[in-house]
């Protein structure tokens, strides 16, 4: 069954990796591969993971210079992947050259802030205002420069989808009601309320992965939304 939700397959691990995919596949809507994944188990990893039958998010998130990008891009050609990220950070130029780079079926998203951040993260780095005014000023940036979207928090998903409505929104730092630490993530919201507030796409890795039964895990998330 296609849905909005992405499971994170984060693990050096290619067996481990088609476990997963295999535990998951009657309630995820793809796979997301990432640099993890992608270091350890390279393009071979990715086709094998592709051979699932379920579509591959590449989230490799991108960010040097225009020409560095675009022939990174290049170079992943053969994948074919549905969603590939950059960081939006990367500035207009870098992120026109990645849309041009990439295929025409390949959704290029950007990252806006990471969901691992927070005000006091912005604070240090000297970036004036809220998480909520840079998430806005990056995704301004992104659709001007032509991306298909962005991936921000739940926290920013509804003002975002209100200024572009035909924007492609993947909202990671999902946590399931009640499912305790949120651990590395900072900016967290609910799956029921990601999709709510105009997420298209749900990234949610350990809440399913770390689960005894990830099967059971994605069941039961899918089951609220
Ligand atoms: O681009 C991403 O997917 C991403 C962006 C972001 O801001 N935050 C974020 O957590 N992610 C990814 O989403 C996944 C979240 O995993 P869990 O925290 O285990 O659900 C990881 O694979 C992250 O790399």
């Amino acid at each position: 069954m296609a849905g909005p939700i992405y499971v994170a397959i984060d693990t050096p691990r290619l067996d481990t990796a088609q476990g997963l995919a295999v535990a998951v596949k009657s309630h995820a809507g793809g796979l997301k591969l990432g640099l993890e994944f992608f270091n350890a188990n390279g393009k071979d990893g990715v086709r094998r993971m592709a051979e699932r039958g379920l579509p591959i998010f590449l989230d490799l998130k991108l960010h040097d210079i225009p020409n560095t990008v675009a022939k990174a891009i290049e170079a992943l050609h053969p994948l074919h992947p549905r969603i590939l990220t950059i960081h939006a950070g990367g500035g207009m130029e870098m992120m026109k050259a990645a849309r041009a780079a990439a295929p025409a079926e390949t959704k290029v998203v950007g990252v806006t802030m990471l969901t691992s951040l927070d005000q006091d993260d912005l604070d240090r780095a000297g970036i004036k205002g809220s998480p909520a005014d840079y998430v806005n000023r990056l995704t301004d940036n992104a659709r001007e420069a032509g991306l298909d979207g962005i991936v921000c928090s739940g926290l920013e998903v509804a003002a975002m989808k209100k200024q572009w409505n035909d924007g492609f929104f993947v909202v990671p730092g999902v946590r399931p009601e009640g499912s305790g630490a949120s651990g590395d993530q900072k900016r967290v919201v609910t799956p029921r309320q990601a999709l709510d507030d105009g997420a298209s796409v749900l990234v949610i890795g350990r809440p399913i992965t770390a689960a005894e039964d990830p099967n059971a895990a994605v069941a039961e998330i899918a089951a609220t939304l």
